[in-house]
């Protein structure tokens, strides 16, 4: 049998370690180990293994090797440094597999280091494991694994050897999307670690026995893998040790990490890491984590009678139980809102999380409402609980009475606290009825207070600065000063000033909690935006633009969303198919048409690769359908996508940014303005002193124009889209030759092909904060051809977008 199994070298043999390597002793593998703590190798060699005093010794002819150290720190010297280190001995084209939990960008910096040290023929396979140290002596793990096809084609049946046959995840995206899958399991697991310290420790703290405590928590919805495991132990003096709180501690500063290197807010996860940092101080680092119950209860006693309103043990225990219902709610919502953000896939996600020990009731009950709201692109907007589901407003009233309760004892709850900020967040909106999944609604507001407190710093600096004479000038913070003084009062300001406000014309748009957009200017300059400038939120057809009849409307009549993907959609109309017949339940004919998004995965409401190279149209299901709000097939017409913020540039006026990262394919805005006829536009072109000034805020309508069509709106001259004066916050986004976004003519109701949308979507990753920008000049030619010509070189507009690509001029 042995010699039937490939010999295997396994560095690090620590608890997870050793139990992974002996399971692989008794399969029959030859297994080498190599461990800096010589006793660790003596038991090895105990239960069969072979041991090596390096790790160069340790790889030396075997073509697997299993890294399974603490930390990245380690598994880079193991692998890399000096004589003795792996890479030195490892076999041409062996199988490397890192089973550590390290950071994302480790693992990824290691595949380039192995390549940088010609080093390339390893076949690295990111595999992190879940489980705890009895599932790693059984071979009945959870591993999440990324790698390229080579490497899966080696590593694959060592991989299934230690792994449950359930539970081993092929996770998408290569090197990194492993680590990336354990950093979000993490999420919860570092939340619900402490939440189980955090409840007892209430519980205690009520004067609830906790043996009994805990059976109601385990009967309950408010059951999570963590507590199961991590109670018995509270009950037993934190013995024996199984996970020290120096382990998660390690994990939770992998996550917030990695959280602030994508800009990304973990609330809870930050406030627990905090938490384990207080417990480190005291010196409880290498005990059992189930001990940091004792941060919960130190203080009891300690402040005089205090007084609790709970009468018995049944309420006290309810207060419980409402704690936890709320923090598992907002560890599922906050692991699967990272989980998108750095693009995994979500179902994937869910599936693993919720077999492995980041399980909870809150995530199998809710996390597929709040995957489902992230395909849709709706996360950010909150949606209405269906009938009898739960509402978040009753997930607040609970856990905000255990809040309260435990105030009115003086007992600490961290997490407790910190999510019912986050459901506060969430329910901003005063939208009755929202379901309880919509706690992820709270992730973009995040941005939301921060914003408005630093607007109103900046607004009582101003008063200050005014007050003494320091300001003078009519600045941008003038305004804003003029703005929050003056405008929220009822009758208080000049009815005309407060309508001209550009601050109030921003904050009266539906999207303002959740996405706004906001105006600054740091520069010297004091600009402020044009004065005759105002902001809307939907175009506004001029008087003299001919409006359809309702006779010629027209949408799908599709009875699900399903069904807006296949031929008998009417919104694809003019899509070819791309497959071949097919039946449906009935047995009827039908062909799939793959129309602009993606409609799942981790891409679901990206525009495809092939519209943002060509340009082509989109058609998409509209008001008039009878598919749902959540068609898959409706980005546009959902609307912006982001919070904007409009800024002074130091050479181009204003141009817009987003303070959040874009992906490739998103939509962002549509380019807003009057609707005029073509008349009306030359009209306007010959009345301003530069035509090609005003041409840059004219958009022609003009898609699907053709003076043959027996469409007499689509025969004659196109309408045209002026947003010099009036339309949103994209009519600031400057030109560059190497743009980041492009537009789109976006079609719903194809009677309205004439008034077609115009829909700026990125056309690479985009990070937060950098300038968006697309491309002034469809056809740049004639461009070319005049910068040649000295005459008309003179007046030509140099352009200022300073990319690589830059043709010189805008127009
Ligand atoms: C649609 S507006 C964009 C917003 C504008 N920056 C503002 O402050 O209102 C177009 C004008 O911005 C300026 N602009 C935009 N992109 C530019 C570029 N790449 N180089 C120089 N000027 C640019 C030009 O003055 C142009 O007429």
């Amino acid at each position: 049998m042995a010699d039937q199994k490939p010999p295997v070298s396994f560095i690090g043999l620590g608890a997870m370690g050793f139990g992974m390597a002996t399971h692989l002793v008794k399969q029959g593998y030859a297994v080498t180990g190599f461990d800096v703590w010589g006793p660790t190798l003596e038991k090895f060699k105990a239960a069969g293994g072979l041991t090596a005093t390096t790790p160069a010794e340790a790889v030396a002819g075997k073509a697997f090797c299993v890294c399974m150290v603490a930390t990245a720190q380690q598994a880079q010297s193991v692998l890399l440094e000096g004589p003795n280190a792996a890479i030195t001995t490892l076999p041409k084209g062996a199988a490397l597999l890192l089973s550590s939990t390290v950071p994302c960008d480790y693992v990824q910096s290691l595949e380039k280091s192995l390549e940088a040290a010609g080093r390339g023929d390893v076949l690295l396979v990111d595999s992190p494991v879940s489980g705890g140290v009895a599932r790693a002596a059984d071979g009945t793990l959870s591993i999440m694994a990324g790698m390229s096809d080579a490497a899966l084609a080696v590593a694959r049946p060592l991989l299934a050897e230690m792994a449950d046959p359930a539970k081993l995840y092929i996770v998408q995206g290569g090197i990194g999307a492993g680590s990336n899958m354990k950093m979000v399991h993490q999420v919860l697991a570092a939340i619900q670690i402490l939440a189980a310290s955090e409840s007892m420790g209430f519980a205690d703290q009520l004067g609830l026995d906790l043996a009994k405590a805990q059976a109601a928590v385990l009967a309950s919805d408010a059951w999570n893998w963590m507590f199961e495991h991590r109670t018995p132990r509270m009950l037993t003096e934190f013995k024996p040790i199984a996970s020290a709180v120096n382990i998660i501690i390690k994990d939770t500063g992998i996550i917030t990490a990695e959280a602030r290197r994508s800009a990304f807010p973990t609330l809870l996860t930050s406030v627990a890491e905090q938490v384990y940092y207080a417990g480190i101080g005291r010196g409880f680092g290498p005990d059992d984590d189930s001990s940091l119950i004792r941060l919960y209860t130190e203080g009891k006693g300690k402040i005089g009678p205090v007084h609790g309103l709970a009468e018995n043990d049944e309420a006290k225990i309810e207060l419980v139980l409402g704690l936890l219902r709320g923090v598992t709610l907002c560890a599922a919502a906050e692991a699967l809102a990272f989980a998108d953000a750095v693009g995994l896939d979500l179902d994937q996600v869910f599936d693993l999380c919720i077999n492995a020990a980041g399980g909870s009731k809150a995530l199998e009950k809710f996390g597929p409402e709040i995957i489902k709201a992230f395909r849709n692109g709706t996360a950010g907007q909150g949606w209405a609980a269906a009938d009898g589901g739960v509402v978040l407003e009753s997930i607040a009233g609970e856990l905000q009475a255990a809040v309260e309760e435990a105030q009115r004892i003086k007992a600490p709850l961290f997490l407790g606290s910190a999510s019912l900020t986050a459901i506060r967040l969430a329910l901003q909106t005063g939208t009755a009825g929202l379901a309880a999944g919509a706690v992820v609604k709270s992730r973009p507001t995040f941005y939301q207070p921060y914003l408005i407190t630093a607007n109103q710093i900046c607004t009582y600096l101003v008063i200050f600065r005014v007050g003494r004479g320091l300001i003078k000038n009519h600045s941008m913070e003038a305004i804003t000063k003029q703005h929050f003084l003056h405008h929220g009062k009822a009758n208080a300001a000049d009815p005309d000033e407060k309508d001209n406000c550009h601050l109030c014309q921003i904050r009266s748009f539906e999207t303002h909690s959740t996405l706004p957009i906001t105006i600054i200017n740091t520069t010297r300059d004091g600009a402020t935006l044009p004065p005759d400038f105002r902001f809307i939120d939907k175009s506004i057809i001029a008087p003299d633009v001919p409006v359809l009849e309702d006779s010629f409307r027209a949408g799908c009549s599709c009875e699900d969303n399903e069904e807006c993907m296949y031929d008998t959609c009417h919104c694809l109309d003019e899509l070819a198919p791309d497959s071949d017949e097919e039946s449906d339940e009935f047995g009827e004919p039908r062909r799939r048409k793959r129309f602009a998004y993606h409609s799942q995965g981790v891409k679901a409401g990206l525009l495809r690769s092939n519209y943002l190279e060509t340009g082509e149209q989109i058609y998409e299901c509209h008001a008039g359908c009878s598919c749902s709000p959540d068609c898959p097939n409706r980005v546009v017409e959902r609307g912006r996508t982001v919070p904007l913020q409009i800024f002074r540039t130091e050479d181009r006026g204003w141009g817009v940014r987003c303070p959040l990262p874009i992906r490739k394919g998103q939509f962002v805005d549509r380019y807003l303005g009057e609707i005029i006829t073509g008349e009306e536009a030359d009209r306007r072109r010959e009345a301003a002193e530069m035509a090609a000034h005003k041409d840059v805020y004219l958009f022609a309508l003009d898609k699907f124009s053709d003076k043959d069509s027996l469409n007499p709106m689509l025969a004659g001259s196109p309408l045209e889209v002026d947003g010099e004066y009036i339309s949103g916050p994209s009519r600031f986004i400057n030109h560059s030759c190497d743009p980041n976004l492009r537009s789109f003519a976006r079609v719903g109701d194809h009677a309205d092909k004439h008034m077609h949308d115009l829909g700026l979507f990125a056309l690479r990753d985009i990070p937060q904060y950098e300038e968006l920008t697309f491309d002034y000049v469809s056809k740049s030619g004639d461009l070319e051809e005049d910068a040649h010509d000295p005459s008309k070189r003179q007046d030509m507009t140099i352009c200022l977008c300073g990319t690589e690509k830059c043709r010189g001029f805008l127009w």
